[in-house]
């Protein structure tokens, strides 16, 4: 135990000497940018003790900071460099120079491989060629039945709780059924319900978000032979077997299916519509398997996993921001509720794709969602080589944060209202190029979200359907929030709802 200790001490002493060591020329270039005052050792990483309430309070205020100076935040994790970006050019210029990311999304690889998120540059590089267009409209177009009888089972759901009591929509529907809409959308099964997204399935994928958070947080769990000695990594490992068993199961039937129809000679490489009525993820990345030797059968499960990932957790805390806001701004409730009208009238069919381009006012209520409540309040680029910007030039081995919470409250772009929610402000005609830099809940430039279509189709759809059921009510106005990796509620994110 002794030995143990002071190997650890020894090793710790090392890393932050080598760390200090090759970041002093980082010290001499970012000196002027707003900072917090340094403790030995240390730097500024007691900031983020203290839980996820403190986290955001400490993002919010190094973004008000920011934004006033109008110059990037410096932080110091130990002897090493954060740079947190607000919007604007700096923001533009950082994600197309920076493809890498920090040490710490190797956290996700036991789970998500070396799929789009968490893996490395030259991987990442390579890959996006091939899927970026994945979720392109005509694919998204295909998942809108898919959408549609989500949204049904989520309303049918719902109105179990008219009258009740108020209910926390996010753990008790919204997250099932984004998971289930993403996990038959990515991999393309039919019944999906009975038999992939079963409670063990949902228990294991919600257990190993919180067991990476919680190794996020804590740094003396970021050195890989600590954490593998913990209770934590044992319990990691034994969700993502479930996780993948799963994946591994659906992918496996689906490349013998291929294989054979390729066999049997069909003209159409594609899989027979009749099975799934839609492309899935999974069949695009067969096709790309066939003429690029690189998309192996890991890599493809590395990249279906991480489209399950990418798909769920944002997509559900998005529709719940959403109901969260439009349920204490009744003007904005009424405004959507009469758009759904004037495109539905009475009736209650199904979506269809020309419905989602009429949805303007819709579709702002998302947008302004997404800028006061990104449910991924920053993500992160790792600073491969010197870059210069207007603002400093960013040190080679400094991580860059692109900052979306900061971006969307920054009273500099989005004017005085910033902290109200008016989804007006969508429509008006003045907003521009440099206001989109400053909404940054896809984040921005190279390795941004793929997904954006996809969501988007999805939340005017469930939207649309809750509406057109639902008034729905909350006491958002005293929401309180934490940020721990995703935005989550601390209080005052119950809503109810109360049948039309
Ligand atoms: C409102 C919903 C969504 C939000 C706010 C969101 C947000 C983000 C953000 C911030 C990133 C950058 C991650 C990083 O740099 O570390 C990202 C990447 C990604 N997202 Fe989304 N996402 C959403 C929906 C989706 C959906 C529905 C899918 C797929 C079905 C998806 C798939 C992905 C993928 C594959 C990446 C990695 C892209 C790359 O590195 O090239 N996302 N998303």
């Amino acid at each position: 135990m002794y030995i143990s200790l002071v190997l650890m001490g020894v090793a710790l002493c090392g890393a932050y000497v080598a760390a200090w060591y090759r970041t002093r020329r980082a010290r001499r270039l970012l000196a002027g940018l707003p900072t917090y005052p340094e403790l030995p050792f240390f730097g500024n990483v007691h900031r983020f003790f203290g839980g996820g309430e403190h986290l955001l309070q400490t993002l919010a205020d190094l973004s008000e900071k920011a934004d006033e100076k109008n110059l990037p935040f410096l932080l110091w994790v130990g002897p090493c460099p954060v740079l947190m970006f607000n919007g604007g050019e700096d923001v533009k210029a950082v994600t197309n120079a920076f493809i890498e990311k920090p040490y710490y999304y190797r956290f996700g690889r036991p789970w998500l491989g070396n799929g789009l998120v968490t893996g490395p540059g030259s991987i990442w590089k390579h890959n996006i060629k091939n899927l970026s267009g994945s979720f392109n409209s005509s694919v998204v177009d295909g998942y809108q039945a898919v959408f549609n009888a989500q949204a049904q089972k989520l309303v049918e759901n719902m109105k179990k709780e008219v009258g009740a009591e108020p209910f926390d929509a996010m753990h008790k529907y919204l997250a099932y059924t984004t998971l289930e809409t993403v996990c038959q959308t990515a991999l393309g099964v039919p019944q999906i319900s009975d038999s992939i997204v079963t409670t063990e399935y949902y228990e294991a994928f919600n257990t190993a978000v919180l067991l990476l958070i919680k190794r996020g947080l804590n740094l003396l769990q970021h050195f890989d032979w600590v954490y593998q000695l913990t209770p934590s990594y044992r319990q990691l490992m034994k969700c993502i077997g479930i996780i993948h068993n799963v994946s591994e199961t659906v992918i496996n039937r689906r490349k013998l299916e291929w294989e054979e129809k390729n066999k049997s000679g069909a003209k159409d490489k594609e899989l027979d519509p009749s099975e799934t009525r839609f492309k899935s993820f999974l069949d695009i990345l067969l096709e790309v398997s066939e003429r690029d030797e690189s998309m192996t059968l890991d890599q493809l499960k590395a990249e279906v996993d991480t489209i399950i990932v990418g798909g769920q957790e944002t997509v559900a805390t998005t529709l719940f921001y959403c109901l969260l806001m439009i349920g204490c701004n009744n003007d904005v409730q009424n405004k959507l509720y009469e758009e759904f009208k004037g495109i539905f009238g009475d009736s209650k069919r199904p979506v269809q794709k020309g419905d989602l381009t009429q949805m303007k006012y819709c579709e702002a209520v998302i947008q302004e969602t997404l800028r006061l409540y990104p449910p991924v309040p920053a993500v992160m680029r790792y600073a491969d080589k010197d870059l210069k910007l207007n603002s400093c030039i960013v040190p080679k081995d400094t991580a860059c944060g692109i900052n979306a919470w900061g971006g969307g409250r920054s009273r500099r772009c989005w004017g005085p209202d910033v902290l109200q929610y008016r989804p007006e402000r969508w429509l008006d005609s003045d907003l521009n190029h440099t206001h989109a830099t400053y909404l940054l809940a896809f984040s921005y430039g190279r390795r941004s979200c793929i997904g954006k279509k996809y969501a988007m189709s999805f939340l005017k759809t469930a939207l649309a359907y809750c509406v057109r059921e639902f008034h729905i009510t909350s006491e958002a106005e005293k929401l309180k929030l934490r940020v721990d990796l995703a935005l989550r509620p601390v209080s005052g994110h119950l809503i109810r709802v109360h049948l039309r």
